[in-house]
């Protein structure tokens, strides 16, 4: 089995307002899929939790403090540029204001109104909603 068949563990939160906003980022310019929206966070490091990847990732990204996340959904893709094992998590309890860190456009959002999405993350959208909107 080749390197590149092994899955890379990402870590990614989702911060849910009490008004059951979340919020996305566009991905930079240089990464694959330049332009599409996601939900933050990135690669977990070697030794490192997934949760602790999370908090690291909020915090180089957005300088927000994770100060809770509870484990959501685990979910299997094959990009051409990675096989990736994406984690969510949902957070309701944070400190600080997003700030774009590396330079990323962000926005909070109810219904979708950005796009395109990676498309691993696209299936999540529907799920989250019946989440989000369950009474
Ligand atoms: N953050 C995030 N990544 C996602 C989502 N959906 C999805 O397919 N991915 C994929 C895209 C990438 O292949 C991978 C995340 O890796 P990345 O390259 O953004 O991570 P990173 O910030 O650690 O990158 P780098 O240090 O290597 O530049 O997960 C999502 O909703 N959020």
């Amino acid at each position: 089995m080749s390197e590149s068949a092994k899955p890379v563990d990402v870590a990614v939160g989702i911060l849910m307002k009490s008004n059951g906003d979340v919020l996305l980022g566009q991905r930079p310019d240089g990464k694959p899929y330049a332009g599409y929206w996601e939900f933050p966070g990135g690669k977990v490091e070697p030794g490192e939790s997934i949760l602790d990847a999370l908090k690291r990732e909020f915090l180089e990204e957005l300088g927000i403090v994770v100060l809770g996340a509870e484990p959501w959904c685990c979910v299997e893709h094959v990009y051409p540029h990675a096989h990736v094992r994406l984690y969510f998590y949902i957070s309701r309890a944070w400190e600080g204001e997003p700030q774009s860190l590396e330079g990323q456009a962000f926005a909070w959002q109810g219904s979708l109104g950005v796009g395109p999405l990676l498309p691993a993350t696209i299936p999540l959208i529907e799920w989250l909603d019946r989440l989000r909107y369950a009474d």
